[in-house]
């Protein structure tokens, strides 16, 4: 974007269309790059569901978004969306001192010990079913490791799951994911679901606070229950209970993040082959790479807390502003070639705080930066671990497409495999 003297204006480009929901619906995860490259310009102004947006994508955009001071969640996701990802009194609607002191504590759960213990209770889960695919005609992925991360961040986070509630759970935590970006029908099913799990949490909150679960130290349930707030005061139950929702249900959702891994390993033996014979600064930055070009969050929302000029454009108080999360990621000029599947790009120079950005951007305490990257980047690497180094499978014909107009999209067919088989170590 080109610098301009501090005292000009310069209006924020328009799409110039009435409402631009339809169109959003159409384009997915590419609604705001077709309009940056048609407008030739990184920032525009739109309206979706009737009201204004700003949008915006690129590092130097993701600067401002995570760089200062000047945005707040609240009020910058559709209600539909928030109830179902966040949710109300949660770490991501606060600001300032009382969001560092939660965010702290989130910190403190993902400690790379911490991580490490996830990822063996990921990898036991793993190997305990394996067996079980191996005697099945086919297996759907997505839906296997799902189960796996549910049962696996459970028994990590101190929380008690056996027999038939794992499907339940499992069904509830991935189903306020899947239902995030559609509306209707879909995403009441996952408020309804959203409903249930929040009794669960909350109930689990309260046994905790009881002394009736047995919890280690560190249990994130534990952790979770007894953190003091900014005001020095436990959480109210409600709250808590969604911050517990917040560690499991992202966890869970990292299965995303393992079925593209498993897509590139089939579409690139070449890139399997370096896996298999490089170990771990590769294996890494293949984590990364899935990270990058995986369709998962497509944009993130903001609100100008008060109003600043930046660049030359005026931002009010109240204005929406969106990030292009995809966009950004597959940003030529931070990405050379962005389409192509090169994990060696991230071996020769380390990302910025602002041009991978799959999880947010900036600084994690100061921030809304995700805390759970090194969840999903270990727990990414592990599966590729399993899928290259323990297991022979099969990849039989299926519709391996990726609708980029789906949020949040997968392959069709959440990659079958069959003619299981387990490998050494
Ligand atoms: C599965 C892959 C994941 C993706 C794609 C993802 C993506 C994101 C994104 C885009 C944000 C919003 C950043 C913002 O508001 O600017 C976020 C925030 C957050 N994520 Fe994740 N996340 C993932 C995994 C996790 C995991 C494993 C955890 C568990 C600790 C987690 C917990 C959170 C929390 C608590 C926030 C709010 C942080 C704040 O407001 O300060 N996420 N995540």
């Amino acid at each position: 974007m080109p610098e301009t003297p501090l005292n000009e204006r310069l209006p924020i480009p328009s799409d110039g269309v009435l409402d631009s929901t339809l169109a959003f619906l159409r384009d997915g995860y590419l609604f705001v790059s077709k309009r940056c490259d048609r407008l030739d310009s990184d920032l525009f102004s739109t309206r979706l569901m009737l009201r204004r947006a700003v949008c915006m994508r690129g590092a130097v955009a993701a600067e401002l978004f995570y760089g200062s001071d000047h945005f707040t969640r609240v009020g910058a996701m559709p209600v539909t969306v928030a109830r179902l990802l966040q949710d109300y009194g949660s770490v991501q609607t606060l600001d300032g001192a009382p969001h560092r002191q939660r965010k702290r504590m989130f910190m403190s759960l993902v400690k790379p010990e911490a991580v490490a213990r996830l990822a063996e209770l990921t990898e036991a889960e793993w190997l305990r079913r394996l067996p079980n695919w191996a005697r099945a005609p086919k297996i759907v992925l997505f839906d296997e490791v799902r189960a796996i991360l549910a049962q696996a961040v459970c028994a990590w986070a101190g929380v008690p799951l056996e027999g038939a509630e794992t499907a339940r759970r499992t069904r509830e935590l991935s189903e306020m994911i899947e239902s995030a970006g559609s509306v209707g029908p879909r995403n009441w099913r996952g408020q309804l679901l959203r409903a249930r799990s929040e009794r669960w949490a909350r109930d689990l909150v309260r046994r905790a606070r009881a002394g009736t679960l047995p919890l280690g130290e560190d249990a994130p349930l534990r952790v979770i229950a007894t953190h003091l707030d900014h005001d020095g005061r436990l959480l109210d139950v409600k709250v808590a209970a969604v911050e517990l929702l917040n560690v499991l249900r992202p966890t869970v959702a990292v299965a995303r993040f393992m079925v593209f891994a498993a897509l590139v390993l089939h579409r690139h033996p070449d890139v399997r082959q370096r896996v298999l014979n490089e170990g771990e600064p590769y294996l890494e930055a293949f984590a990364q790479e899935v990270r990058r070009q995986a369709p998962f969050f497509p944009i993130i929302g903001g609100r100008v807390k008060e109003p600043f000029d930046w660049r030359g454009h005026r931002f009010a108080q109240g204005d929406w502003v969106i990030l292009d999360l995809y966009g950004t990621n597959h940003d030529p000029r931070s990405w050379s070639a962005p389409k192509a599947f090169r994990p060696e790009r991230l071996l020769e120079r380390r990302p910025s705080p602002f041009d991978l950005i799959p999880q947010g951007g900036g600084e994690h305490l100061q921030g809304h930066r995700c805390p759970g990257e090194g969840i999903a980047i270990e727990l990414t690497k592990l599966a590729t671990r399993m899928l290259t180094g323990r297991m022979r499978y099969d990849v039989p014909a299926q519709d391996l497409l990726i609708d980029l107009a789906r949020v949040p999209a997968l392959p069709e067919s959440g990659f079958v495999i069959k003619h299981v088989a387990a490998t050494r170590a």
